[in-house]
């Protein structure tokens, strides 16, 4: 008899892929590299699959923060048969409708919503990590300011210590290290 792994079993593996990478980009960042992750079929299919599960079908568009969020949330949508709003950087759309500007762990930076998010849309934000919260906050301020609804925020990892629980506590988050 074959015995599957079960979801459990393969988000843990999806765990087990993440790579850590002392003083980068920065000295004193701990920085926590999901491309292992990205490239392995059974930890991706698991991770895309589990952040469709917790949002428990409460929306009806997914948006996702550049770039690393893009890939989960394209993967989520897929799965789920939606659209998918890209949340870009600053200068990368041609018409913007909204500008943020925000704080995160390394830095400064803006981020932009195009006009094709609409009022009243109930979205899913998605993005890879939780670290100081601020992508985050950034971009549910956006979806907000264009009329639309964050009815569920996931993630795939959870940094602890560094405060986004606090900033964003309804966040979903699959994993934390
Ligand atoms: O909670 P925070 O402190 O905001 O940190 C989390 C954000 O930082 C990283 O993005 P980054 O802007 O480095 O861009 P990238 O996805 O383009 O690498 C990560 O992908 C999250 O979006
Ligand atoms: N420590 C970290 N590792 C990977 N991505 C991040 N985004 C913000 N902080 C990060």
């Amino acid at each position: 008899m074959t015995v599957f792994p079960s979801q459990t079993d393969n988000i843990a593996y999806a765990r087990s892929l993440i790579r850590t990478i002392a003083d980068y980009p920065q000295p004193g960042v701990s920085f926590r590299d999901i491309t292992p992750l990205l490239a392995d079929g059974r930890a991706m299919h698991a991770v895309a699959h589990e952040l469709l599960v917790q949002a428990q079908g409460d929306f009806d568009v997914v948006a996702g923060i550049e770039a690393r969020g893009f890939i989960f949330a394209g993967a989520v949508a897929t799965l789920a048969r939606t659209g998918m709003i890209p949340i870009r950087k600053a200068g990368k759309l041609p018409k913007p409708a909204h500008r943020v500007t925000y704080t995160k762990e390394y830095g400064e930076d803006h981020l932009e919503v195009s006009p094709d998010l609409k009022p009243g849309m109930r979205v899913l934000l998605i993005d890879d990590i939780l670290a100081t919260g601020g992508s985050l906050k950034a971009g549910a301020h956006l979806i907000t300011a264009a009329g639309a609804e964050v009815t569920q925020i996931g993630v795939v990892l959870e940094l602890e210590g560094l405060g986004g629980r606090l900033v964003m506590p309804q966040t979903r988050a699959l994993l934390s290290m």
